[in-house]
């Protein structure tokens, strides 16, 4: 058996947007994926999160099946629309719902992880602008002071931001995610203010004198060049730039990679987001870096792609209902790069799992496929640990279906099936391994 250490950490991650529902309760506002979710097109089948897995009203129910399960931790974000639903108006009593959540998760002896900010921004604040204004970073950290001041001494694990490439990239760049744009420079604007509130929050942290830990997640694919000739290496060195570096670097390091700053300056012109000081506020110490891994990235050279010249290859791994690669490898390398290149920061694997092809058959869901992506990516971890490495635990994504953004409820990453006609919970075969491997604390050889 491979042991992992006493006291590592075992959870399970979820976000407001993909299981709350009750949108409209509880003084709730809108968010920009509640008019993203509702404009035609933008979601798959016109699927919202309207009732989601209606864990607004089901959370005892879900908090039982975590302490079944035996998770030490449970990961979860904050709606800012039930703090701040419209412009000058902040609603405080929008964080019942989370006292009741947290109250009860202590109960059951599991230990709050709390996301600041899981992509569900209120629509009026991307209607002064979003995070392509500078303003959104001040908001950001008075909704902060208002989390930290009621639920700071509950809550002992805090992450600022989930994936800020994910929010200003999808969001703002490619227009797959809310608000649904597609204005790189906005995208790049977006993502320096989403680091700067991030750096801004850390350092209230500590100004409040909070006993709790603090630092962000962050997306992170390892890269591979498709091949060793020396144009595959460099165009594998701009795609780990470019999808890595431009958020570890400034967190970690203080600064942005040289490079990007010229690619970004040469196609959008002018990224004049960046004011003296903020790299400095930006890279606040933090506790823990929160890594969310699924898969690699496999790059080829290629001068026609305007921004990094490169192209993505398929890897020869199987793949799962979201087309991402198994590669387990994948885990392993990147937590060693990062201790290689940013030193021994304590890390938290806050989200790793798989979409497949859940059936339900006589009451129960055989997902021996989930079983061994996450067999071969614990195994991937332990490997780092055995070799030293300040890996603190692991989040696996997700408790249960939820609803996967652009995908809607078409992709089922859950170690619990739910059924949307009726809400029903039925736990997977996942769900009893994962039971298991938390009782053992430890997964077979
Ligand atoms: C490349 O995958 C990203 O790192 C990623 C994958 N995922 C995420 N980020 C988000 O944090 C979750 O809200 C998604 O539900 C989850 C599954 O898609």
């Amino acid at each position: 058996m491979r042991k992992f250490p006493e006291g590592f950490i075992w959870g399970t991650a979820t976000a407001s947007y993909q299981v709350e529902g009750a949108t409209r309760e509880g003084g709730r506002g809108r968010s920009i994926w509640d008019t993203f979710a509702h404009t035609p097109g933008k979601v798959a089948q016109g699927h919202h999160g309207d009732v989601a897995c209606d864990h607004y009203h089901r959370y005892l129910d879900d908090i039982q099946l975590m302490k079944d399960l035996g998770i030490s931790s449970y990961r979860f974000s904050i709606a800012w629309p039930r703090v701040m639903p419209e412009k000058g108006r902040v609603w405080v009593k929008g964080l019942d719902f989370y006292k009741r959540l947290i109250h009860a998760l202590l109960e059951a002896g599991i230990r709050p992880a709390v996301t600041i900010y899981h992509w569900d921004l209120p629509q009026w604040i991307e209607d002064d602008g979003g995070w392509n204004s500078r303003e959104t970073v001040s908001r950001f950290r008075e909704y902060s002071e208002i989390l930290f001041r009621e639920l700071g001494d509950l809550v002992p694990m805090w992450i600022t931001h989930n994936e800020p490439w994910c929010a200003s990239i999808l969001g703002y760049g490619l227009g797959a995610h809310a608000p649904g744009l597609c204005d790189w420079r906005r995208a790049y604007r977006a993502a320096h203010h989403l680091l700067l509130s991030h750096g801004h929050t850390v350092r209230l942290y500590r100004e409040l004198g909070l006993k709790g830990e603090i630092g962000i997640t962050l997306n992170l694919t390892p890269v591979y060049p498709a091949s060793s000739r020396p144009e595959d290496v460099a165009a594998a060195h701009r795609q780990d730039m470019f999808q890595n570096r431009w958020f570890l670097d400034p967190v970690l390091k203080g600064a942005y990679p040289e490079e990007l700053l010229r690619r970004v300056d040469a196609v959008v012109g002018g990224f004049d987001a960046v004011q003296p000081g903020d790299l400095e506020v930006i890279s606040a110490p933090i506790d823990f870096l929160g890594v969310n891994y699924y898969s690699r990235a496999v790059v080829a050279d290629d001068p026609a792609d305007p921004l990094l010249g490169v192209r993505h290859v398929p890897g020869e791994g199987p793949r799962t209902e979201m087309d991402w690669e198994v590669y387990p490898e994948g885990l392993y390398d990147l937590l060693s790069r990062l201790r290689r290149d940013y030193g021994d920061v304590p890390i938290y694997i806050t989200e790793n799992g798989a979409a497949y092809d859940d059936r339900v058959e006589g009451g129960s869901v055989h997902d021996t496929n989930r079983i061994e992506y996450l067999a071969l990516h614990f195994a991937a971890a332990h490997r780092f640990l055995e070799e030293g490495g300040n890996l603190r635990g692991y989040y696996v994504w997700s408790l249960m279906d939820n609803f996967e953004w652009a995908f809607g409820y078409t992709k089922r990453f859950g170690i619990v099936y739910v059924d949307y006609e009726t809400l029903a919970r039925i736990p997977k075969d996942s769900y009893f391994w994962y039971q298991q491997v938390i009782r053992d604390r430890a997964i077979a050889p």
